[in-house]
């Protein structure tokens, strides 16, 4: 749904202490008041726009065929995730056995819980990082100079006994929606960090292939490292934007955790940094576009990347995603496996936190990749 236009003058460009408040209700609510003009606040520096007059090239990105990865092939695909990882730090999983339906009904869920008025959405507007359920918009609202056009809805769902609760009860199958699309996701991140694990050497299996012994080991360590690990669900909404080449949907940032599964909706948005270019990601119906987190370069010892994402808006449609960001239980330390630390590779990350990267996030702007790189030795 696109913003409303009408006709106004660049008055908009002086900003008041209302007018903060106006942008602090979200970009969604500024499009539905009607707007003709990007307001000041919302536009980036030049360097830091989306280049007109670059050329974006499409990126198909590296497709991890997840059947395939439960088969004989398995060892094949191993090695395009760890080439993956290690060149792109994305890639595309499909045939990972969520059902249609589940995806369908999540995106369909998000987009009308969206579209309802302000002050049911309002209900969950917090400026507590660790509430279970936080509307707001922008990166981060409380210190971000220039807003991005985004609004989000960020959900906590590793512990659902404490947070579902909390969770939306409007539209009425929020809640059912939701909680089937989490399960069945951290099924996914489970079964993908069983693979990673496999791919980085970290533990002691009996080196044949299919063997149930090596199976049973990948999963015991995943499952003691992850099974009660931290869970946040980010559900975006970029609206339509008049003037989409002044303003970003979210800057270049990188994503805090091992890893992060990200459904988007057909309008494409996604780019990704790859050897100094900007990329569009091609929307691939029905497949999870998966990326590596700050938190799985330090456990990998910087061998695979948590490379700089970007979203970008378009004037014609609104775009709605879900990223789901895995890592550790929150009160962990992240550190570099031990076995990937030797002579020849020392170690290249200090150890970090939840509460760290909290405490990082509340004193300042978040720029690009600062939190992975202040963690560097
Ligand atoms: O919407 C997208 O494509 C990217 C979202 C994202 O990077 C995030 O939520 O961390
Ligand atoms: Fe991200």
């Amino acid at each position: 749904m696109g913003c409303k236009v009408m006709e106004t003058n660049r008055e908009d460009d002086i900003i008041s202490s209302s007018e903060c408040m106006k942008y602090n209700k979200g970009v969604k609510h500024l499009c539905e008041t009607g707007i003709a003009n990007v307001p000041k606040k919302y536009i980036f520096p030049v360097s830091q726009r989306n280049d007109e007059n670059e050329v974006v090239l499409s990126l198909k990105l590296p497709t991890i065929d997840f059947a395939e990865l439960q088969g004989p092939n398995r060892h094949n695909v191993l090695d395009s995730l760890s080439e993956a990882c290690e060149n792109y730090g994305f890639f595309q999983v499909i045939n990972h056995g969520i059902s249609n339906d589940t995806i369908e009904n999540m995106i369909d869920v998000s987009r009308r819980f969206f579209q309802q008025p302000m002050e049911e959405r309002s209900k969950y507007m917090s400026n507590d990082v660790r509430a279970p359920v936080r509307y707001g918009t922008s990166f981060n609202q409380s210190k971000d100079s220039v807003f991005c056009w985004r609004d989000f809805l960020k959900l906590n769902c590793h512990s659902m006994e404490d947070s579902l609760p909390h969770w939306p009860t409007s539209p009425a199958d929020f809640r059912d929606s939701l909680f089937e699309y989490t399960k069945q996701n951290k099924y996914l991140f489970l079964k993908i960090m069983e693979a990673i694990v496999e791919t980085l050497g970290i533990v002691q299996t009996t080196g044949e292939n299919e063997s149930d012994e090596n199976d049973n080991v990948l999963k015991d360590f995943v499952s003691k490292e992850f099974e009660n690990g931290s869970h946040l669900m980010v559900i975006n909404c970029y609206p339509a934007c008049p003037q989409p080449e002044l303003t970003l949907g979210i800057p270049p940032h990188s994503d805090y955790g091992f890893l992060t599964l990200l459904l988007q909706d057909e309008v494409e948005g996604l780019q990704i940094q790859h050897e100094g270019q900007w990329l569009t990601v091609e929307p691939n119906p029905n497949s999870f576009v998966v990326n590596v987190g700050d938190h799985l370069e330090i456990f990998s010892n910087g061998r695979y990347k948590s490379v700089l994402h970007r979203a970008v808006v378009n004037a014609e449609r609104s775009r709605t995603s879900v990223a789901s960001l895995h890592s550790m239980p929150v009160t962990n330390m992240v550190r570099p496996s031990p076995t990937l630390i030797d002579e020849d590779n020392p170690r290249r990350y200090l150890d970090t936190d939840f509460a760290t990267f909290v405490d990082f996030i509340s004193t300042r702007e978040l720029k690009e990749k600062d939190f992975l790189d202040s963690r560097k030795c």
